[in-house]
């Protein structure tokens, strides 16, 4: 199978009210980029599924709303003439059929001929290294084949876009996270539009080229992934993506002072006075320092080695919990005092 590319796909004005008056969408704009990999991440509720919706042309946006392919308008056109690709987290895959008709279903009802459209199927089978499962029914496949044939089967068609709406939500884990490897290398090498709905951060964080961090049926941050982790718009979208440590207390004359002790804060800061003040900072933005004298004193509470790092959870004096994630050469043990010591340029106060 040759490389190709997808469309560019634009969503102009986009909201959704439903008929019992659910207001999923706010009118929103949103260009993908042709080829891109745009993860939707949030909540459950935000929008995600119903957004990827109007884009397959399964639902139709509220009045005034476009979707446009390429830069034709589409908004009108229903999901079998729109040329979209989409899997789900229930496999739907055809039970009575074997793994290649599945993959061939698309081309059949697109009217291509027996030999052709199982060349086609074969390849994609190929492509996905799967071509070993060709005969088999789906009814004898496991979660994570299952998936990777309901993914080919999309393929087939060759789309102008993919749609994955939680594609890995019911596989375990292990599989969850092998699988992201290879959807990530397979949809950079077609350079083929892709639209991936999850709550998962971490798959998001992987797999977006971009990240769209929806709330409440708005896009509270759209970003590359590191944007989106290092410089988040908000609370929400900091908490909602990767771990944010909180601590409260107050500002006092260039000082914070919590139940855990007192931290000086560098001059360049220009902190004002703040009764309630709030200390956010990511787990590695920490390091710990053993036998401390001042500043923030917090207890062990637990240590998890992971190998290369070690996961460590804190207990303040006032009973808050901080996650800081250190090198693994540090020797701990539940009830060990430590001190807090942060990378001035990787916390913010609130
Ligand atoms: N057909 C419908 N009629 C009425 N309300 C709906 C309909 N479909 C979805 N909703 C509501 O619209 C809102 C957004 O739903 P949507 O499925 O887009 O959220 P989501 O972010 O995909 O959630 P999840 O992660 O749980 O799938 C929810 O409040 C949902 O209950």
């Amino acid at each position: 199978m040759t490389s190709r590319t997808g469309a560019a796909v634009t969503l102009s004005a986009c909201g959704k009210t439903f008929a019992d008056g659910t207001r999923a969408l706010a009118p929103l704009d949103l260009a993908v980029a042709a080829g891109e990999t745009l993860v939707l991440l949030g909540p459950s509720g935000c929008g995600k599924t119903t957004l990827l919706r109007i884009i397959a042309g399964l639902e139709s946006p509220d009045a005034g709303g476009r979707v446009l392919f390429d830069g034709t308008e589409v908004t009108t056109l229903p999901i079998e003439r729109r040329n979209v690709g989409m899997v789900f987290q229930s496999y739907a895959l055809f039970p009575n059929m074997n793994v290649l008709e599945n993959v061939a279903y698309g081309l059949r009802v697109r009217g291509v001929g027996r030999a052709e459209r199982e060349r086609m199927a074969r390849a994609v089978l190929e492509m996905m290294r799967i071509e070993a499962l060709a005969e088999r029914r789906v009814t004898q496949l496991s979660g994570g084949q299952r998936q990777r044939v309901a993914l080919a089967r999309a393929l087939a068609v060759r789309p102008k876009a993919i749609l994955l709406d939680e594609p890995m939500a019911a596989l375990d884990a292990a599989l969850r996270e092998h699988l992201r490897g290879e959807i990530d290398a397979l949809l950079r090498r077609l350079s083929i539009t892709a639209v991936y709905v999850t709550h998962d951060q971490a798959e998001a964080l992987a797999l977006g080229d971009r990240i769209a961090v929806m709330r409440e049926g708005a896009i509270a941050q759209l970003g590359t992934p590191r944007e989106v982790y290092e410089q988040p718009a908000d609370a929400f979208v900091a908490s909602f993506v990767g771990t944010t440590n909180r601590i409260e207390g107050v500002v006092r004359d260039g000082r914070f002072e919590c139940a855990a002790g007192v931290m000086e804060l560098s001059p360049a800061l220009d902190a004002p006075d703040n009764p309630a003040a709030a200390l956010l900072f990511r787990p590695e933005a920490a390091s710990l320092v053993p036998d401390p004298a001042a500043g923030l004193v917090l207890k062990v509470e637990q240590a998890q080695f992971q190998g290369a790092r070690q996961k460590v959870t804190l207990l303040s004096p006032d009973g808050a919990r901080v996650v800081v994630e250190t090198p693994p050469d540090l020797d701990l043990a539940p009830g060990m005092l430590l001190g807090l010591a942060l990378d001035p340029n990787r916390f913010s106060l609130a």
